[in-house]
């Protein structure tokens, strides 16, 4: 097969599992593929288009020859190795926070901000937090039509936001609870998460607000270049499997009805509106995981706005692991091709 070589940086995680399956399902022109974790999985086994590909463990020279990065390993391991992968040659679309704020480095939605990419002096290219993406694809046609200034969000994350250990550890509980047990000390969460919900994700930072509120703003204004943007965001962690869910309310420059938005949403990429309260037909997770839209719905006028005309409130879903993650850094590699 011509193409390109590709390496997964935490191909044996949650987001590194999908984005070997999305670039199957794309059908993403790999010449050979190189998949990388740490020690402890050196020698697995992995699948790629029905062939056996062995895991090599993530060094520096593991890099030799590659062409592009997918980055789904943690913050550290970002830091410590893309640099080494870029400096030989390879751009890396990497998924960890490590890079996303740097000056240098784009952070892109393809939906949004595809111009971006060009400018890569780094060979390095962010994707934005999860929960991010899947706020803003369906935020960004609204900005279009009506000038966005403000944006309050709460999100009900699931689990497998937390990788793999936060899958696991959902499963575990749901059973322990199922079969009369107790659940005991919960990891990574702070508390148990079955039959729960935990308004903490990430630690707490200034004001009383956690890093992954502040990623809504700070990655937002830099994603859609809206410095002056202003963000209120909550962030809860929900005992479902994936898929992440966010309220949404938005403040515009401009009058924008709620049948204006479904209209403008209807025609926008990467969105599925699911708007029919009397079917109740609304977003849910179940219904939005392992797919790439996002869905939007639960689309109304925002009673509290002091000018009635200028705000929107609407519910959406979308799988964090595909949309969020690994379909999102796949979208910006095919640009690279
Ligand atoms: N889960 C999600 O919904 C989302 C995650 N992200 C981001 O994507 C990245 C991956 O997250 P996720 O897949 O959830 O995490 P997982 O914990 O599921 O996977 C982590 C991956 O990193 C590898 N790894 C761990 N330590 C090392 C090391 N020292 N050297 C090389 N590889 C290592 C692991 O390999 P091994 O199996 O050998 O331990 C594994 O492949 C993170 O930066 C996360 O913030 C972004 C958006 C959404
Ligand atoms: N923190 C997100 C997932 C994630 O990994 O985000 P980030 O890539 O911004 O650390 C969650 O737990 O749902």
């Amino acid at each position: 097969m011509s193409g390109k070589v590709v390496a997964i940086l935490g191909a044996t995680g949650v987001v590194g599992t999908q984005m070997l399956q999305c670039l199957e399902e794309r059908n993403f022109p790999v010449s050979r593929l190189v998949p990388l974790a740490s020690a402890r999985s050196r020698g697995k086994l992995i699948d790629f288009h029905g062939e056996k590909v062995t895991v090599q463990e993530a060094t520096p020279e593991a890099f030799e020859g590659v062409d592009i990065v997918l980055g789904a390993a943690g913050d550290a391991q970002a830091k410590q190795l893309l640099p080494e992968a870029a400096a030989r040659g390879a751009v890396c679309v990497d998924n960890s926070h490590a890079f996303r704020l740097d000056a240098d480095v784009p952070l892109v939605v393809p939906e949004i901000n595809p111009e971006d990419i060009q400018n890569h002096p780094r060979n390095i290219i962010a994707n934005p937090n999860c929960a991010t993406i899947i706020g803003l694809v369906p935020t960004w046609p609204l900005h279009q039509a009506a000038g966005l200034r403000r944006m309050i969000v709460s999100t009900y994350q699931a689990a497998s936001g937390a990788g793999m250990p936060g899958l696991r550890e959902l499963e575990r509980e749901t059973k322990v609870l199922a079969d009369g047990g107790e659940v005991g000390d919960s990891d990574p969460f702070a508390y148990q998460l079955a039959y729960n919900l935990i308004p903490q994700i990430g630690g707490f930072k200034d004001d009383g607000y956690t890093s992954e509120e502040l990623k809504m703003q700070n990655e937002g204004r830099k994603i859609m270049h809206l410095p002056d943007c202003r963000f209120n965001c909550t962030c809860v962690r929900v005992p479902i499997v994936r898929s992440h869910s966010e309220s949404i309310t938005c403040e515009f420059d401009r009058p924008i009805s709620p049948d204006e938005a479904r209209e403008v949403l209807a025609g926008a990429p990467g969105v599925k509106v699911v708007d029919d309260p009397a079917s109740l037909a609304y977003p849910m997770p179940l219904d939005s995981s392992d797919q790439d839209l996002v869905y939007v719905g639960r689309i109304r006028r925002d009673l509290s706005a002091p000018d009635g005309v200028n705000a929107l409130t609407f519910f959406c879903c979308g799988d964090q692991i595909r949309k969020g993650a690994a379909t999102n850094a796949v979208q910006i590699a095919e640009y690279l091709v």
